[in-house]
């Protein structure tokens, strides 16, 4: 660890003392679980609250950086509201990129999300933590309910002095309060046990009280939060500022103290405190958790972008991020705290849980969505159509819906202001990353939940410094590429041999063919970033793609001419063609 601008303080001009930069390296014992970046947050979150202990955090990835020197200034304003302001446990900023290619072929900036579904989120309890460009209350960290709010004044309740912080949830040092708290229920009885605990340690810290029931109350929180007495105080401030009377050198000891390997040991860090453990996507799994603690976020978008970052501008590394992002999405959905079963009464409300569960089985979508893109190609080479003939009643109602999609989806777009090419891109790159990473992250979820088969976070590559996007046009083998490209082949494949059946077909075969044509085309034009992806920047096609084509037709022909081999069933039938031969 070591301590920048000024180990005794510095001073501004005005003669205020200046701010501090500490450099934390986490110790990292061999066989040890890290917990990667969750793990690296909880060892921040501890050490900043021995140094300084300030009551808000900013998180930002080691790869992005503020954009907006206002942008703390706005979070503050929700943070320190009057009214709202103590239910906000963060405020979220969108992501935004440096360096991005001009058309976004690969959908990095994901318009979509960030200036649709996120701003909708606001509406009900909240953006979902996204990993990066966020202000934390510190207090939300700690696993403590959101509090309740006050009654107004006229019932408020007179009742002192006995029960009066019990009933009231207000909190006043040094008085005893007996444990009364089964009377209660639900989140009433935890904040009070948490008042109630948080005074006993207070007393006990400070050497007021040494009773049995402040030694149990103690016990409780090295349980909760681990063996440093110093961090312990620390969370009871809840306005923050460092623990009185200690010495610069006895704090450093003690932050040291408190990022060592074993600290977490039997504690409830990466459970129930500080970044969640057991996701590759921690940051979503942070953040519902406190949602369901009753707490509320902030979506604040300042029209200069508050943070700026990079992102993986080239193919594979895209995919690799979506496949972690969709791996993540899997571990939770198949986890204790997937959000279709966890945190039923409690402060989760009914649309955010919703949105949740919307945002964890996405992954499952893959299914459906390779049936989709693999019919059009069998109908093409077998001849067979994809739609059934309807009925009047079920084509209205199939209108309807279409109706309704494309009606939902302009009106998200104008009211959160996208494009219509951001919002083709995502669609685009829905489809590519739906049908490979989305199916991965499927399989290795499953792999991980029956046979214990690890995942690995590996920090996404991103783009580099250099103006002429060289990696955007980087080819690297991933075997990600196999079922997009596939897919994308066996279309192509379809359409041509569609196209040429026509051909030799005659006249009225063009009819049925453009129905069938139109569904296939549907699914290589989603496709098409993915086959730029390929081209490099010369346009031209690696060697392994070609084979791969070339081996896949020849497979898909032999199929054909084994399942359709252009004889009936009762042996050649020879018809006139009209050609006179000789
Ligand atoms: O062992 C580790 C690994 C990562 N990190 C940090 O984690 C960040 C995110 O990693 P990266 O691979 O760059 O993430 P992204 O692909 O950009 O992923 C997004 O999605 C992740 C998982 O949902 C979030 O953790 C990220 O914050 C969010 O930006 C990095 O910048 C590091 O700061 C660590 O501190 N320790």
């Amino acid at each position: 660890m070591q301590v920048f601008l000024g180990q005794n303080g510095d001073r501004d001009v005005e003669g205020n003392e200046l701010p501090r930069l500490v450099y934390v390296s986490r110790k990292k014992r061999p066989g040890f679980d890290h917990h990667k970046k969750a793990g690296a947050m909880n060892a921040l979150v501890r050490v900043s609250a021995v140094i300084t202990n300030a009551p808000y955090l900013l998180n930002v990835n080691c790869d992005h950086y503020i954009n907006n020197s206002k942008a703390l200034r706005e979070a503050m304003c929700f943070m320190m509201d009057p009214i709202s302001g103590k239910k906000i446990c963060y405020v979220q900023f969108p992501q935004r990129f440096d360096r991005i290619d001009r058309h976004d072929r690969y959908s990095n900036c994901n318009v979509v999300f960030f200036d649709i579904n996120m701003k909708g989120l606001d509406g009900k309890q909240g953006p979902i933590y996204v990993g990066t460009g966020c202000v934390f209350r510190r207090q939300a960290l700690y696993g403590y309910d959101a509090p309740i709010k006050k009654k107004p004044p006229g019932k408020t309740c007179n009742c002192w002095p006995k029960w009066c912080c019990l009933c009231c949830g207000s909190r006043k040092r040094g008085r005893k309060i007996k444990s009364d708290e089964q009377k209660k229920t639900g989140r009433n009885r935890e904040a009070s046990k948490q008042i109630h605990a948080l005074e006993n340690i207070e007393e006990g810290i400070e050497g007021i009280d040494n009773e049995k029931s402040s030694l149990m109350s103690r016990l409780k929180f090295k349980k909760k939060f681990g063996q440093s007495p110093v961090f312990i105080a620390t969370t009871l401030m809840e306005e923050g500022g460092a623990p009185k009377g200690a010495t610069t050198a006895s704090l450093l000891k003690e932050a040291i103290h408190v990022i060592s390997c074993g600290y977490e040991d039997k504690t409830e860090w990466g459970k129930e405190v500080g970044w969640i453990y057991g996701s590759v996507t921690e940051d979503i799994l942070t953040g519902f958790k406190m949602h369901c603690l009753g707490w509320r976020s902030v979506y604040c978008v300042p029209k200069r972008p508050a943070f700026k970052g990079s992102a993986p501008i080239n193919l594979s590394d895209r995919l690799h991020q979506v496949l972690r992002w969709a791996l993540g999405k899997v571990e939770i959905l198949l986890s204790r705290h997937c959000p279709i079963w966890y945190g039923y009464g409690c402060g989760l409300k009914w649309l955010e849980r919703f949105s949740y569960i919307n945002s964890v089985v996405y992954p499952l979508t893959s299914i459906p969505l390779i049936a989709y893109c693999t019919l059009p190609a069998v109908c093409l080479l077998t001849g067979k159509f994809i739609v059934p003939e309807m009925s009047n009643y079920a084509s209205l109602i199939f209108m309807a819906l279409f109706i309704s999609i494309a009606a939902t989806g302009i009106l998200e777009m104008r009211w959160g202001g996208v494009g219509i090419h951001d919002w083709w891109r995502n669609e685009q790159f829905w489809v590519i990353g739906g049908v490979s990473c989305h199916l991965f992250a499927l399989f290795q979820g499953l792999l991980k939940v029956l046979a214990g088969v690890s995942t690995n976070f590996t920090v996404t590559s991103k783009a580099g410094d250099d103006g002429e996007f060289s990696e955007l046009y980087l080819f690297k083998w991933t075997s990600l590429l196999i079922p997009p490209l596939t897919l994308l082949i066996l279309n192509i494949i379809g359409v041509i041999v569609g196209v040429s059946d026509a051909i030799t077909n005659g006249y009225e075969s063009w009819g049925p063919l453009f129905g069938k044509l139109f569904f296939a085309l549907w699914v290589i034009v989603h496709m098409y970033p993915f086959l730029k992806g390929f081209m490099g920047k010369q346009d031209r096609l690696p060697t392994i793609i070609i084979v791969w084509a070339i081996l896949l037709a020849s497979i898909l022909t032999l199929l054909w001419v084994r399942i359709n081999p252009f004889i009936s069933k009762d042996g050649i039938v020879q018809e006139v063609c009209g050609l006179d031969c000789n």
